[in-house]
């Protein structure tokens, strides 16, 4: 077994209750919320580790607790067998941006900045010169298809294109691991399909470790080298594709992916074949 690049021990983290208010004379109290329970996990090299579960039931807390961004109230996070509470914060800025990157739904691109600046800039942070990032940017864009808008604007792009260029920004500074938040899910389902299929044929070309965020069991189905399925800020299961369709741990388990079409995940591998058919 291979050294796991992400270890989450114990993890606990629970968001404050709002200050009570006052409502007719009478202080009406908050609970706080669980938002994770005790998870352990392991992450491997080279995997894509999707989480699922409703909404509410912790996945994006758990994907922030990853690097940080929002750090567990007691336990532990391992990259590379380093405990991220060890971390200095310029120590912090800096995994960040060079070992674990982040894709977001909502696209977050600098509206000011042409693509190819867009995509250079995680380089330019890192002090690459003006005409290695943009070779890097260039090249990478390329393989993203959109090396026929690199002097566009974002708001010139369509959301598929957006999200290619989000995806293309993150990989340029060739992280170890990316985590990806409902990157998918702002997008109409063939755009949907096509991310699906690029990442899939990019993840075929140089393996990342992939933590993949959605709702949707047939993205997770046909994207995941293993699933976490999350229920109310608990861990209910971890395991393959296959494992999860033909032994759910739990009924909710199993409600939860009854009615997916399951014949579509064992295609996974042909998107990458469909993506390079021109
Ligand atoms: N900043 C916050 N303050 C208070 N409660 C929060 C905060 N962020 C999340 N929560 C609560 O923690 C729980 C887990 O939220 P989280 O966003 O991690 O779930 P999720 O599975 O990603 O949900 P969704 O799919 O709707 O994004 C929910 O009950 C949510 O309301």
């Amino acid at each position: 077994m291979p050294q796991p690049i992400i270890e989450v021990r114990e993890v606990f983290k629970s968001y404050s209750p709002p200050a009570g208010k006052r409502f007719f004379f009478r202080t009406v109290k908050k609970t706080a919320v669980n938002a994770l329970t005790n998870i352990n996990l392991q992450i491997y090299p080279g995997e894509i580790f999707v989480i699922v579960g409703l909404s509410g039931s912790g996945k994006s807390t758990l994907l922030r607790t990853l690097n940080f961004l929002i750090p567990p109230g007691k336990g532990e996070v391992l990259f590379q067998g380093q405990a991220l509470s060890a971390l200095s914060s310029a120590e912090m800025i800096a995994l960040r941006r060079q070992q674990i990157g982040m894709v977001f739904q909502s696209f977050a691109l600098f509206d000011e900045r042409t693509v190819l600046d867009n995509v250079a800039f995680g380089l330019e942070v890192a002090g690459t010169g003006r005409e290695e990032r943009h070779l890097r940017a260039k090249i990478m864009l390329e393989k993203v298809g959109l090396g026929h808008v690199v002097s566009h604007y974002p708001h010139q792009l369509s959301g598929g294109m957006q999200q290619r260029v989000g995806l293309a920004r993150a990989l340029v500074v060739n992280p170890s691991v990316l985590l990806m938040d409902e990157a998918f899910s702002a997008l109409d389902p063939i755009i949907r399909r096509e991310m699906q299929a690029l990442l899939l044929a990019l993840q075929e070309e140089h393996k990342r470790t992939l933590v993949f965020v959605t709702h949707d069991m047939e993205e997770a189905l046909r994207l995941g080298t293993r699933i976490a399925i999350m229920e109310e800020g608990k861990l209910v299961q971890v395991g393959s594709p296959e494992n999860i369709i033909n032994a759910p741990a739990t009924p909710y388990v199993r409600h939860f992916f009854s009615g997916v079409d399951t014949s579509r995940w064992q295609l996974a591998e042909t998107y990458a074949e469909v993506w390079n058919t021109p």
